[in-house]
Formats: structure tokens, C-alpha cells, sequence
């Protein structure tokens, strides 16, 4: 008998196609209160799940007995409790690396876009005015050949700095948690302690994964070592930052704008200050929406599930898991 997967994301045709060949499917295009009771009850006998954003915690997995692997069609994983997934003898995967450039260009696109003020420019023509003798009003400041910080100097960061550093003529500063020898070979990336970081970027780009270490790594005290005229982009969890510092220093002019993706609170709530901040570009959790990368990640999570249903090493496992 195949084994019983649950896929809870919308994917491509030929990717479903693809697992069918060798499991039977449950299949959600997406988990909401109307359909959640019908996916825990598959839950119960279900050999593998599939799909991005879902909290997979002990509750959860008491109610999966049978579960052998979950496939996170994301590259973060901070929705898995990787701990309870080991202690149970589960499989986690992610989808690392397929999506680097697609982010990356999401990135260098928030960074343009806060810099030469885009969406503000964008919504001033289809109103129907021009620049005529307010054209001043309107200026933005040089991203080229300015300073790029990266925090997160990873798959996704070492994207950023290539683009920014041959595409732009940025001078790439990183922290990480340990030093990236390709990235400085290749981008003259150099590495600074975080304090130094924020005080000398004209951009500050955080990339990290969040973790209990990286929670909030952003805030008052940090807002307050950026330039004014920095500008800070996010792309990475929302909660990586603290977001009501970061509100207050946009407010307060300690730092000049703000590019994000993420927020503490997905989807942002509507009364969040920064929907109505005209320093901040925000787009709504999309780093790696594009079609083709969203087909390569979901292709990614779907051999995983596959192969490890088949007894195999999956390709990007998380953890080491003993049968
Ligand atoms: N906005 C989006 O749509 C989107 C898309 C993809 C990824 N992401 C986020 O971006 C994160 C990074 O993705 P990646 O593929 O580049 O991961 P990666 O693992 O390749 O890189 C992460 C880097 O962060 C560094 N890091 C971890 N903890 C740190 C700390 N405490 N201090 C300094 N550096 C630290 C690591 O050393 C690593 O170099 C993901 O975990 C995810 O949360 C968001
Ligand atoms: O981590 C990721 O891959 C993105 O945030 C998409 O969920």
C-alpha cells in the first residue's frame, strides 16, 4: 500500500503529480478554520505532510502517530519544534538554496524601491499629478556605491551582496555568526561586529533565521546606533526585530525609512502604524513568490517527501533522526 501524504499548500499540478506517483494524497490548497478539523483527522494516519507556515509543535504531533517526515516548503523552519520532531523519530526538511536569488532580487527591489520612493511616486502620477516645480519634494537618496550591512551572511545574504556589490558598487559589510571566507573572497565583503555594522551602514539588511538567539536582535539600542539616513530592510521573520522600536524610530527620524516583508503579526494588522508610514515600503510576505521558484521549492519539499517515504536519505534533511 502507498503511503498516506498530506499536501496543505496550493502547488503545481505536475508537483502533486509527481508524489501521486508513489502516495496517495490528501490535498488542501490551503489550512482555514472551515477545513482544519478535516486535516487533523487525516492527520491521525497520515505518513508524511507537506506544505509552508504551519505550526508543527508536541500538541500537533500527539495527534500524528503515524507521521515520519514533515516537508516545510519554505527554507526557514521556525514553525517546526525540531526537538519533538527528533525526539519522535520524525523527519524535517526545508527547502534551502532554491530560493537565494529570487529573495535576493525581492530585496535589492525593497532596497530601490524605500531609497528612491517608489510606491509614493508610483500613487502621486496615477493620481494625476507630475512633478512640475515640486520635483525636489520628491528626491530619494543614491543606493550605489553606498554601504551595505548585511546581518545573516548565508545563501540569501551572499545573493544580496553579489547583487549589491557587482550590480551597484556597494561596499558589503556582514555580521554572522562566523566568518564567510567566499563572501569576502568574492564581494570584499568584510566583517564587523554588530554595533560597528549599524553605525557605519547607509543600509542595514537583516538576514537571519529566527531563532531564540536572534528574536528581536533588532532593536532600541540598535535603531539608535543606525545613521539617520539609514535605512533598514527586513526579509528575513518579523520577530527578529522589535517592531514597536522600529516604528518609533522611523517615527522619530532616528533612522530615514524602512523596507519590509515580514512583521510580527502575519498578516499585518491593519492598524499596524506602519501601514501608514510613507518612509516604509511593505509587501506582504512574498521574498520568494515568483513561479518558477515557487515551483522549485515545492518540487524540492515533494522529493523529500518522496524519497524519504521510499526509505532514503531525503535531500535536504534537518535532522538526524535514529529509526
Ligand atoms: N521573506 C521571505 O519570503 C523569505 C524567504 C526566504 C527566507 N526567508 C528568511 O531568511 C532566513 C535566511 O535564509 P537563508 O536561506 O539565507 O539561510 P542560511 O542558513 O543560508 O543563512 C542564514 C545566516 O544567518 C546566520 N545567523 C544565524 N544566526 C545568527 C545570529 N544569531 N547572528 C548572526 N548571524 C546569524 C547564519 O550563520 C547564516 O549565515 C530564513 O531562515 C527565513 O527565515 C524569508
Ligand atoms: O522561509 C521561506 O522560505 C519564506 O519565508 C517563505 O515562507
Amino acid at each position: 500500500m502507498n503511503p498516506k501524504v498530506i499536501v496543505y499548500k496550493k502547488v503545481d499540478k505536475k508537483v502533486l503529480d509527481f508524489i501521486g506517483e508513489n502516495c496517495e494524497i490528501v490535498y488542501f490548497e490551503g489550512l482555514d478554520s472551515g477545513n482544519y478539523s478535516q486535516f487533523l483527522s487525516e492527520l491521525r494516519d497520515a505518513d508524511g505532510i507537506m506544505g509552508s507556515g504551519l505550526k508543527i509543535d508536541q500538541d500537533l504531533l500527539e495527534q500524528a502517530p503515524n507521521l515520519k517526515i514533515v516537508c516545510n516548503a519554505s527554507v526557514g523552519y521556525d514553525n517546526l519544534d525540531v526537538q519533538a520532531l527528533t525526539e519522535r523519530g520524525i523527519m524535517a526538511t526545508n527547502t534551502p538554496k532554491v530560493l537565494n536569488e529570487t529573495v535576493a532580487d525581492t530585496v535589492m527591489g525593497l532596497i530601490l524601491s524605500t531609497a528612491r520612493r517608489m510606491p509614493e511616486l508610483d500613487h502621486w502620477v496615477k493620481s494625476g499629478h507630475w512633478k512640475s516645480n515640486l520635483e525636489e519634494k520628491w528626491f530619494g537618496v543614491d543606493v550605489h556605491h553606498k554601504v551595505l550591512g548585511i546581518i545573516g551572511m548565508g545563501g540569501i545574504g551572499s545573493a544580496v551582496a553579489k547583487r549589491a556589490h557587482f550590480g551597484f558598487g556597494m561596499d558589503i559589510i556582514y555580521h554572522n555568526r562566523s566568518i564567510n571566507i567566499e563572501a569576502e573572497q568574492a564581494f570584499g565583503a568584510t566583517y564587523y561586529s554588530i554595533d560597528d555594522l549599524l553605525a557605519k551602514s547607509d543600509f542595514v539588511c537583516l538576514m537571519t533565521p529566527l531563532t531564540p538567539q536572534t528574536e528581536k536582535m533588532i532593536g532600541k539600542r540598535e535603531f539608535a546606533r543606525m545613521k539617520d539616513t539609514a535605512i533598514f530592510i527586513n526579509s528575513s521573520r518579523g520577530k527578529t526585530v522589535d517592531e514597536e522600536a522600529l516604528i518609533d524610530a522611523l517615527q522619530t527620524g532616528e533612522i530615514l525609512a524602512a523596507g519590509l516583508d515580514v512583521y510580527v503579526d502575519e498578516p499585518i494588522k491593519l492598524d499596524n502604524p506602519l501601514l501608514n508610514m510613507k518612509n516604509v515600503v511593505t509587501l506582504p510576505h512574498i521574498g520568494s513568490a515568483t513561479y518558477e521558484t515557487r515551483f522549485d521549492m515545492a518540487m524540492l519539499a515533494a522529493t523529500n517527501l518522496v524519497v524519504a517515504l521510499q526509505g532514503e536519505a531525503p535531500p535536504t534533511l534537518l535532522n538526524s533522526v535514529v529509526k
